[in-house]
């Protein structure tokens, strides 16, 4: 007898029968789109509206986008610092994620913190955490590269960071879906970094964010992680921030699954509160890899970088 794995069904064939069964090692990622606010509960209550639905869906690992905790509400520039947390704040929010990943048995990637630091008042971190499915925190990446922009033509000025510091630390994290290659919004603006997650043996590069709709409306976001899809051969995995959070701030949507060829798997429309998912198949990511084999054809020793 011998079996074929294709993608959600398990074929079993020998001489005398045929079967079809449902596997059970569908490994299955989701990712949520919401609108925050600066109301910690009602986000709160937004991501576990979504989280259930993904359970119900047999989602394995969840994605929530950057602010999916908290966004200021454009009273001050420090609106977002003074209400950081430590990851592991009694009673804080990422206590009561702890515990829908562990009642839920499901692993969340929770895309970007307002991560207080101990003995510092002045400075936080923008963290993505993954908690695994017994509610642990098994990985933390600090957001390398801070949004310290001025387009004028846009009307947008951001200054990240006045109060966060920015991270120095590559992440990649084991999971039930596969390598995980961590970052966080404005990252996806360099190549370098998903390289290295590439190298790093990832298999799904996570991009969570709250993408500017000025940017995402010029092509950037969409094009960029179809580029970092193609150019790693890896799934992209974008749950963004949609809608108005107060009368100044947009963001774009349009939340992303990309496979390792560069397909849009799913694209979530800007109006919509909601989740979508696809199961990971390991043998496309090596028969793409296998095709066009540009991680042995690359110059490392040519490129001034
Ligand atoms: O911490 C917060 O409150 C929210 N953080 C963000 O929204 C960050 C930094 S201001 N936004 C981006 O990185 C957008 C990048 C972008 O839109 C682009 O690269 O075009």
């Amino acid at each position: 007898m011998f079996r074929l794995n294709i993608c959600k069904t398990t074929i079993a064939i020998n001489r005398f029968m045929t079967t079809t069964t449902t596997t059970t090692n569908n490994k299955r990622i989701g990712l949520g789109q919401i609108t925050s606010t600066n109301n910690k509960d009602e986000n709160f209550k937004q991501c576990k509206r979504l989280i259930e639905k993904a359970v119900e869906n047999k989602v394995q690992l969840f994605c929530l986008p950057e602010c999916f905790a908290f966004i200021s509400g454009g009273v001050h520039q420090f609106e977002s610092r003074d209400n950081a947390e430590y990851l592991d704040q009694k009673g804080g929010i990422i206590e009561r994620y702890q515990k829908l990943a562990q009642e839920n048995k499901l692993w969340l990637s929770l895309g970007g913190f307002h991560e207080k630091i101990e003995g510092e008042n002045e400075m936080i971190y923008n963290t993505h955490l993954i908690i695994d499915a017994d509610g642990k925190i098994v990985s933390q990446y600090r957001k390398m590269h801070l949004f310290d922009v001025d387009i004028p033509s846009k009307g947008v000025k951001m200054n990240e960071s006045k109060v966060v510091k920015g991270g120095n630390e590559l992440v990649v994290c084991d999971s039930p879906v596969g390598k995980l290659g961590l970052s966080i919004c404005y990252d996806l603006r360099f190549p370098e970094l998903y390289l290295s997650l590439r190298r790093m043996n990832s298999d799904i590069l996570l991009v969570p964010a709250a993408f500017m709709k000025s940017t995402g409306e010029a092509g950037h976001w969409k094009t960029l992680l179809q580029a970092r899809a193609i150019e790693n051969q890896c799934y992209v995995i974008a749950p963004a921030q949609t809608g108005n959070h107060h009368s100044k701030r947009t963001s774009f949507g349009h939340s992303l699954i990309i496979d390792p060829w560069g397909k849009v798997l799913s694209e979530l429309d800007e109006n919509t509160i909601d989740i979508a998912f696809t199961d990971i198949d390991h043998s496309y990511i090596e028969t793409v890899r296998e095709n066009i084999p540009v991680f042995n054809h690359k110059k490392l020793n040519n490129y001034k970088i």
